[in-house]
């Protein structure tokens, strides 16, 4: 758990962070959003103590990190910058074994460690293990940089704008990968961004900052329902909140089961149980359909969703 109280960052006269109190629970995604500069990098970065505090105190699973040492703390925090940071005349799999080199790690157990990492982050180590990070492409290079985080299993993982200069597809991609990840090592995670769509579909809960203050910590979903203030308001965007709401619930709590699963038809298209509702009515406008199957993640035709039950349902 990370606990901020009254924490505030000065840089001369601009106040960058003003009296924050936040708590991010132990596995929890918190994503800090809001516009340019109002302060969400400079609250990451306090955290792994990069910057000092001007004020306040941060404590790790009830710890001040101010009595512990940097060094240590940083180690025990995977941090993930936009244009990943990675050492250029490094490969890859040096890059990913930065931290546990560091700890002086066993080689056989560093060369397992970056072949798992790799094959996490679904980059085959056999083709990329030894390239350079020019050699990759923006989205790879990300992934390496995610992979080098995570190489020491901390606990903790900042990321700071990680998929910001990627193109839309590749972000995409990599917000999807990252929900997968997160699944299975479901770390403690603070991830800076500018976009409410990246935060809305990451986080666990989302803190709204403008002007060096939180306005609003709640889940994505009550930030949609509820927005604290015009600001916040205008954030998540007053007309579209239907489909952002849509895109949050999962096919699975609206779908019509069948009695039994069925083995899918050759050329079958359909959705999966996890797709998001907004996507499974986009398919059916799309392919003018009244319902389509929807999949569980062996490829056993599980039930369908309808149009009728979608608006039915409402948001
Ligand atoms: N090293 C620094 N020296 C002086 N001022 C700084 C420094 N770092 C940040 N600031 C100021 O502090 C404020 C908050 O900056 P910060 O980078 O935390 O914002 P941000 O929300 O992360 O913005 P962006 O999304 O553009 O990165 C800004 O006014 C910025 O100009």
């Amino acid at each position: 758990m990370i606990e901020l109280k009254n924490v505030t960052r000065r840089f001369g006269d601009t106040v960058a962070v003003d009296s924050i109190n936040l708590t991010i629970e132990t596995g929890e995604v918190c994503v800090l959003v809001g516009s340019s500069g109002c302060g969400k990098s400079t609250t990451l970065r306090m955290i792994n103590r990069l910057l000092p505090l001007s004020a306040g105190e941060i404590l790790v699973d009830g710890e001040d990190i101010a009595t512990m040492n940097p060094e240590q703390l940083r180690l025990n925090m995977g941090y993930v910058i936009q244009g990943t940071g990675l050492f250029p005349h490094w490969t890859v799999a040096r890059n990913i074994a930065m931290v546990p080199r560091l700890l002086n790690w066993p080689k056989k157990r560093i060369d397992e460690r970056v072949d798992e990492l790799m094959t996490l982050l679904d980059l085959d180590p056999v083709t990329h293990a030894h390239k350079y990070p020019q050699q990759l492409s923006g989205g790879q290079a990300q992934r390496v940089g995610v992979a080098r985080a995570l190489a020491a299993d901390p606990n903790i993982l900042l990321m700071d704008e990680p998929f910001g200069a990627l193109d839309a597809i590749t972000r995409d991609n990599l917000q999807l990968e990252m929900l997968r990840i997160q699944k299975q090592v479901r770390k403690t995670t603070v991830f800076v961004t500018h976009d409410i769509d990246e935060a809305l579909k990451l986080a666990t809960r989302i803190a709204v900052m403008d002007q060096g203050r939180i306005v609003q910590h709640d889940t994505p979903e009550n930030i949609l329902r509820h927005p604290a203030s015009d600001f916040v308001e205008n954030l998540v965007g007053k007309q579209d909140r239907g489909l952002k709401l849509m895109s949050l619930r999962p096919v699975r709590d609206l779908m019509t089961l069948h009695v039994a699963p069925k083995q899918m038809a050759p050329g079958m298209e359909g959705i999966k149980e996890e797709d998001s509702v907004r996507l499974a009515l986009s398919v059916m406008l799309w392919q003018d359909l009244h319902q389509v199957a929807v999949f569980n993640a062996q490829g056993q035709e599980t039930g369908v969703i309808t149009r009728e039950r979608i608006i039915q349902e409402g948001v």
